[in-house]
Formats: structure tokens, sequence, C-alpha cells
């Protein structure tokens, strides 16, 4: 069985159709992306998986639970973590504090200890510093653990949400637009950076991306979006040779 198998789902607003039928499973270990012109629908895509809207129809299973309709809470701790397209950070945070907040969705601790910062806590919390910190090493973010978020080069700000989504141990990471306003130099290196956190955290990857050397050199599969309708799917030699594809969308794109 596929990571994530999403059948059918289709996302309505109102009179419009966002996303039709949509068919999509990702095995451990994939990375594939979602490609297509503005307003396709690929956004809405990422929002039915994370059910930041409940898709009119179809399912969603991830890791064999049927995550339709699940909260979003829940389903972050079923194993699956996104950025968005405009990142999302505590910007007057420390780079440190907004890996803690986002790490503090495995906290087993409840309310009241918490609240009385009992020793339960107390522990839990300095793990969770370590965690962060350990994290933060890995990625080459230590020794700005200090630093304002807001203060950070755009790239910086790029990896610390994705940092944060990395502290909630997601097996599957939906990336919406990660390159999105980089110049090619600084693309390429997040292009290296999403490699080796795929194999050091061992994860599976959901892209949505316009820049189309990053689609083509991190893709296994990618699948071709045009007004909400799956219109192409394939390896990138294929969707890069695909007619419908190029009349809709490769052959009109500012690449980089
Ligand atoms: N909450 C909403 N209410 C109504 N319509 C919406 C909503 N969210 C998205 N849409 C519409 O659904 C369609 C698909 O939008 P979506 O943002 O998913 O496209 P996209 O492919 O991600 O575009 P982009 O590349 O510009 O981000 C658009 O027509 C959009 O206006």
């Amino acid at each position: 069985m596929a990571l994530l198998n999403v059948e059918n789902a289709t996302m309505q607003f109102g009179g419009l159709t966002a996303v039709k039928d949509f068919n999509l499973k990702i095995n451990q270990g994939e990375v594939v992306s979602l490609i297509g012109p503005n307003g396709a629908g690929k956004t809405t895509a990422f929002n039915m998986i994370t059910n930041v809207y409940t898709p009119t129809k179809g399912k969603i299973i991830f890791n064999d639970i049927d995550v339709t309709g699940m909260r979003q809470d829940l389903i972050t701790k079923t194993g699956i973590a996104r950025t968005f397209q405009n990142i999302r950070l505590f910007k007057d945070l420390s780079v440190l504090d907004n890996v803690l907040i986002a790490n503090h969705v495995h906290i087993k601790s409840n309310f009241l200890e918490a609240i009385l910062k009992l020793p339960k806590y107390r522990r839990e919390e300095k793990e969770m510093v370590k965690k962060s910190l350990d994290l933060l090493g890995e990625l080459g973010l230590e020794d700005l653990k200090d630093e304002k978020a807001s203060s950070l080069p755009y790239g910086k700000q790029r990896k610390l949400e994705i940092a944060r989504a990395l502290a909630t141990n997601p097996k599957l990471l939906l990336l919406d637009e990660p390159a999105a306003g980089m110049n090619p130099t600084e693309t390429d290196e997040l292009t290296a950076f999403i490699k080796e956190i795929k194999d050091k955290f061992d994860l599976s990857i959901f892209m949505i991306e316009h820049h189309m050397n990053m689609v083509m050199s991190l893709s296994d599969r990618i699948q071709v979006f045009e007004y909400g309708i799956t219109i192409a799917e394939g390896t990138p030699s294929e969707i890069q040779n695909d007619k419908k594809v190029i009349d809709a969308y490769l052959g009109v794109t500012e690449d980089d």
C-alpha cells in the first residue's frame, strides 16, 4: 500500500470546482511534484490533504489511516507536515522558539502540568529544547538560534520553515512553492537542501513548484493540473515531452 493514497478528491467552492477527481499515490521515499498554471488547483489539493478544506467528495488515506476531514493537529500527528506558499513564521520569536513551538505537537504533559510547570513538564521541555537544537544543528542553522526569525535572509527563513515542519517528525512533507521568489543560485541551494533532508529524515515529498529545473531534478514523478483536472502524469522526461503539458504550461512558464 502506498504511503499516501488520494482517491477522487474533489473540492467545490460554491459553483466552482477547484479540483475534480484528484487521484494520487506516493510511495515511501518518493518525491512527487504537482505543476500547472496559476489557479489550476494545486494549493487546493494540498489543502484537502491537510484538511484546511475537507474534500466535498473522495478520500485521503495516509499510512492506512483515513485522514479525510481529520483535525489538522491530528493529521500532523499521523506524520504529514507542510510549508506554505507565503512563509509562515512567528516573526518576532527566535529561530529556536519557532522550532520549539512546532515540537510541542508531541508534548505529552497535560494543560495543568504545563501551567504549573510540574517536573514531568519541565523534563519534557528540556528534552524539547535539546531536540530542537539538534535539529537546527543537522540543518546548519544552530548558529542562528537566537536570531529573530524576521531578521534572517529569505533563503534561511525558508529553511527555518522547513525545520519547523521537520520538528513534527513527518513521514510526508508537503512543500508549497518552496523556491518562490528565489534567484537561480538560491534555488539550486534549496534543491540540494531538499535532497539532503529527504535522505537524512527518510522523507517522502509532495511538492508544488514553478521552477522547472528544480522540479525535474528532484521528482520521481510529476502530475500536471489544468483547471483542477489532471491532464498528465509521468516521469520528468515523459512530462517534458508531453504535448498537452507543453501547450498548457511548459511552453508559457517563466522559467529560471
Ligand atoms: N477558499 C476559496 N474559496 C473560493 N475559491 C477558492 C478558494 N480557494 C481557492 N479557490 C479557487 O480555486 C481555484 C484554484 O486555486 P488554487 O489556489 O488551488 O490554485 P493554484 O494552482 O494553487 O494557483 P497558484 O499557482 O496561483 O497558487 C482558483 O480559481 C481559486 O480562485
